[in-house]
């Protein structure tokens, strides 16, 4: 993902209330000896899998509503996650593209078995609502299966066909593109398929981490990251951060470029090519462990 990559870097070079930190980086990589411990994709058990293209309908659906749990205190993607799969083992069809269009709010909660309104609701249940019926006969794994093994050509295509997936913003006068969940769909089909049959993709090697709000927490936890104070009072007082401001931007871009930075040193330093997918499972598995971490609330559809 070459755009993401590059745009990320753009942005880093003209940052303002974040900076990525370079001696903390490699402080991070020694400590490491250039390995990150390895996280199995599931280790929590809650994903929906049966090796087949249900296992695709589950992950497409899965990364349209992967994004911003906080608002609800008591609502994590955990729940998403499990409250999916027992949709799909009560019913194979729960997730068929005709049911997909017609899923109203109360119908999406009950198909949680959440309580109450989702965060941003009316968005998810348009989000369900996108064209996967018009342009892919209904079917993700067609849509996987279109873009011949390659992550770079599956997020092309996700990304032209579903709006919703159009994760990018404007950052001083330019086009920024950081694509969390197109990227996170085809991570979720690598690691549960092994990187096999669907989830066999011959340039894994060029997606980025996953720009969400724990992430970037750790990163600063780690002091890879670091914010000006203005930007540290709002996050550590849990004031909302407008989505689209350069703030925002830069949170995520400075993420996803420190992380590159990263993956160029270990590669240099201890001659490992390591894949931003695999730092991303280990940061972002620890920054969900960690409760006290505060991260960036913007309310969005992205991530
Ligand atoms: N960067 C990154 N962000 C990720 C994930 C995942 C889950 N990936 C699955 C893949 C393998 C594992 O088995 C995981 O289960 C969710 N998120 C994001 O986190 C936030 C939710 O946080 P909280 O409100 O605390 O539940 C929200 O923005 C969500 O979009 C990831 O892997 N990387």
């Amino acid at each position: 993902m070459e755009a993401v990559r590059a745009s990320a870097a753009w942005v880093a070079s003209r940052s303002s209330h974040v900076t990525v930190d370079l001696q903390e980086i490699e402080k991070v990589v020694d400590q490491i000896q250039g390995d990150v411990p390895k996280v199995e994709w599931d280790y929590e058990g809650i994903h929906y899998f049966d090796n087949g293209p249900l296992t695709v309908q589950y992950l497409f659906v899965l990364d349209a509503l992967n994004f911003c749990f906080w608002p609800d205190k008591d609502l994590s993607y955990d729940h998403l996650a499990s409250g999916l799969k027992s949709a799909l083992e009560k019913d194979k069809n729960a997730l068929d593209s005709d049911r997909l269009q017609n899923y109203t709010g109360p119908q999406l909660r009950q198909l949680l078995n959440w309580p109450r309104p989702l965060p941003i609701e009316e968005e998810r249940v348009r989000l369900l609502h996108e064209e996967l019926k018009r342009s892919f006969g209904g079917q993700a794994a067609n849509l996987v299966k279109s873009a011949g093994n390659s992550a770079a050509t599956l997020i092309e295509l996700i990304t032209r066909h579903f709006p919703g997936f159009r994760d990018h913003s404007l950052y001083k006068g330019h086009q920024v593109f950081l694509y969390k969940r197109a990227q996170i769909f085809v991570a979720d089909l690598w690691g549960a398929f092994k990187g096999q049959n669907y989830g066999e993709f011959h340039d894994i090697n060029s997606i980025t981490i996953f720009a969400d709000y724990i992430v970037p927490a750790v990163l600063r936890e780690l002091g890879v990251l670091k914010y000006g104070s203005n930007l540290s009072c709002s996050i550590d007082s849990n004031s909302e951060i407008v989505p689209g401001s350069e703030e925002e931007v830069e949170i995520r871009a400075c993420s996803i470029y420190a992380v590159e930075k990263m993956r160029d040193l270990i590669s240099k330093k201890f001659g490992k090519q390591l894949l931003s997918i695999d730092i991303d499972l280990w940061l972002w598995s620890c920054g969900v462990q960690n409760m006290a971490l505060s991260h960036h609330r913007t309310l969005s559809i992205y991530y």
